[in-house]
């Protein structure tokens, strides 16, 4: 039986439904759970909630994974086995959420699991993109990921409530919108509502937008609220430590924040493939249609038309529309243009010549 009573793993971000999911896996004594911290190739850092531990993963396990076109990711909560003095991961728990893009080669890479919340970061100086963010909160909410807005460099904007006010009116009612001051540990009262205990965060956007600097501010609320409620440390005696181990960091109330290498270079603008990864329902469903390269448009037969969500696939077209558009030149898009332009002037044509007598 695996003992998940511990107030450690909780702080690591373990909520109950991670714990249902690691307690159906099979265990023995010699098991402990824990999560994975870092992956710098076959090493992998797995966290108990008081240290980090170098652990290797078990070739069953990876080949099973492997099968299934899946890895393991930072975030994973695993089952970790003692043997002969070494750590083996020995299972995986299936995770709540998976951030994936496709990676060059095609194989579909995992960049971090068990997020709850993402925080889409985006800066109210320079860095203002709202179509960047749109096309984040697809991918992030396409994962079942909750995302929410956050507009660092309050302090810094003079026209900041006309920002805040343009980023409410483009998206759906009800999305959360914060504009804050990364550096102020006011910022840790703003963002109370997703840091409870058992919740896993991460921080997404551009570079220089404040991802770092929030993510130190979190963590120091942390830091304080462990003091001021008396919280000391049995064990190691290394004190409250921010930077749980590279890329699993604590922070108020029992919160913690993912921020790995992966996350930090990915961008949801990157290519056409890293968002189709985002909607592998249209993927599967695409093998089915009649045509090889069926655009899921007016092609008869399309299985993908048939089984999805008019919305979603008028939402999955606009974006990848939005994601060609961003690779090509403006010569392109103005042959692009021309040749819409061709298709459009024969399709009337043909409608008309079919409508005489
Ligand atoms: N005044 C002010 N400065 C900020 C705020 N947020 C970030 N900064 C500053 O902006 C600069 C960039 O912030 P970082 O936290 O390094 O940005 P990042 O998103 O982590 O950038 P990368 O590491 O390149 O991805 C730093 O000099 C911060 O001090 C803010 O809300 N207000
Ligand atoms: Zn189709």
């Amino acid at each position: 039986m695996l003992d998940f009573a511990s107030d450690a793993l909780r702080r690591i971000g373990l909520n109950n439904l991670n714990a249902a999911r690691l307690a159906v896996l099979p265990a023995t004594d010699t098991m402990r759970p824990m999560r994975i911290a870092a992956i710098h190739g076959e090493w992998i850092t797995v966290h108990d909630g008081d240290a980090g531990h170098q652990a290797r993963a078990l070739p069953r396990l990876l080949a099973s994974l492997a099968s299934d076109h899946d890895t393991l990711a930072v975030g994973d909560w695993i089952v970790v086995d003692d043997l002969a003095g070494e750590h083996w991961i020995a299972a995986r728990a299936e995770p709540l959420t998976q951030l994936a893009r496709r990676a060059n080669d095609g194989r579909r890479q995992v960049l971090a699991s068990n997020i709850d919340t993402a925080l889409l970061v985006m800066g109210l100086d320079l860095d203002f993109n709202l179509r960047r963010l749109e096309r984040y909160i697809a991918i992030v909410q396409s994962a079942g990921i909750a995302p929410v807005i956050v507009l660092t460099k309050a302090d810094l904007a003079e026209d900041a409530g006309e920002r805040v006010a343009a980023v409410e009116r483009r998206l759906p009612g009800g999305m959360p919108v914060i504009a804050l001051n990364a550096l102020s540990g006011e910022a840790a009262a703003l963002l109370q509502p997703w840091l409870g205990t058992g919740q896993t965060l991460c921080l997404l956007g551009a570079s220089g937008t404040g991802k770092s600097t929030l993510t130190n501010t979190l963590a120091a609320a942390g830091q304080e609220s462990a003091v001021k409620t008396g919280g000391t440390r049995k064990g190691d005696g290394r004190g409250m430590h921010t930077t749980t181990a590279r890329s699993l960091h604590r922070c108020a109330n029992g919160a913690c924040i993912i921020d790995t290498p992966g996350l930090r270079t990915w961008r949801p603008d990157a290519d056409e493939t890293t968002l189709s990864a985002t909607f592998d329902d249209i993927a599967a469903l695409a093998l089915h249609c009649q045509f090889r390269d069926c655009r899921h448009e007016l092609e008869p037969d399309c299985a993908v038309r048939a089984g999805t969500d008019p919305d979603r696939l008028a939402n999955y077209h606009k974006l990848l529309r939005d994601a060609r558009r961003g690779e090509q030149t403006p010569l392109d898009r103005i042959a692009a243009r021309a040749k819409w332009k061709v298709i459009s002037k024969a399709a009337h044509r043909h409608m008309r010549e079919k409508g005489k007598p």
